[in-house]
């Protein structure tokens, strides 16, 4: 098996305070290799948000690190490292609306590439981040406002994608789309691993769609329940 580009070791989150800490996730383990799909599935509360946000380096955990294909991302003893900060992406679940709304997505795609120093040629990147995506270069020339909801979801994948990450972590990103639109950035998602060799991390609360990953990560009340 190639190398794991994403390794989870030991990270544990408590919210509250120190004297009343109340845990979110326990002391948690996982590994993604390359070209794999994983969903992370739980009810309400399990902890799915809070570990993804730990991975994205959002959130310092109270314990444990995060390695990016081997190299020490972040942990509770530090932040996320700079030149590693574009290996990891996160798609949100209303990601269209974390892309500025006034901005054409084309100039927010290349200033995130400037901002992380991803060299190469811009517009070839801008070329095959909207083919991973399936949205029509077309559209990228548009502001956020003036696209759909799945459109502007794809575009927020396009942007996600445009720096080559090493790992897309995307939470519940169909969940406010209608059921075709749905169905179609699903397809773009799991296409990931297999177009861009990164893995992909995905939340959800479809059973159907956590179904077609590789792999699935069951937590419940802040402890993995089930790996598989
Ligand atoms: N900022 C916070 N302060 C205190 N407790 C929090 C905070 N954020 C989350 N929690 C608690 O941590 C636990 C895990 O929350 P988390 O959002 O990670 O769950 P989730 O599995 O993503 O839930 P959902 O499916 O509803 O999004 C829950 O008990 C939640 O109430």
């Amino acid at each position: 098996m190639s190398d794991p580009v994403l390794q989870a070791c030991g990270i544990g989150v408590a919210y509250g305070t120190r004297r009343q800490p109340v845990t979110a996730l326990h002391p948690t383990d996982l590994t993604l290799h390359a070209g794999e799909s994983m969903a992370v599935v739980g009810r309400s509360g399990a902890g799915k948000s809070t570990l993804a946000e730990v991975l994205l380096g959002l959130r310092r955990p109270g314990s444990g690190y995060v390695m990016v294909r081997g190299e020490r991302f972040c942990g509770f003893d530090r932040g996320p490292r700079a030149h590693l900060r574009h290996r990891v992406q996160g798609i949100p679940q209303d990601a269209g609306a974390s892309l500025p709304p006034g901005v054409p997505v084309r100039l927010s795609i290349e200033r995130a590439l400037r901002r992380l120093g991803v060299g190469g040629d811009r517009r070839v990147h801008l070329a095959e981040a909207a083919r991973i995506a399936h949205i029509d270069p077309g559209l990228l020339e548009r502001t956020p406002r003036q696209l759909s909801g799945g459109q502007a979801q794809r575009a927020a994948i396009a942007r996600a994608v445009a720096v080559a990450p090493d790992v897309v972590i995307a939470d519940e990103p169909t969940s406010a789309l209608d059921a075709r639109t749905a169905a179609g950035l699903a397809d773009a998602l799991l296409a990931l691993p297999a177009r861009t060799g990164g893995a992909l991390l995905l939340i959800t609360h479809d059973d159907a769609l956590a179904e077609r990953c590789d792999r699935i990560l069951t937590l419940r009340e802040g402890k993995v329940e089930q790996s598989r």
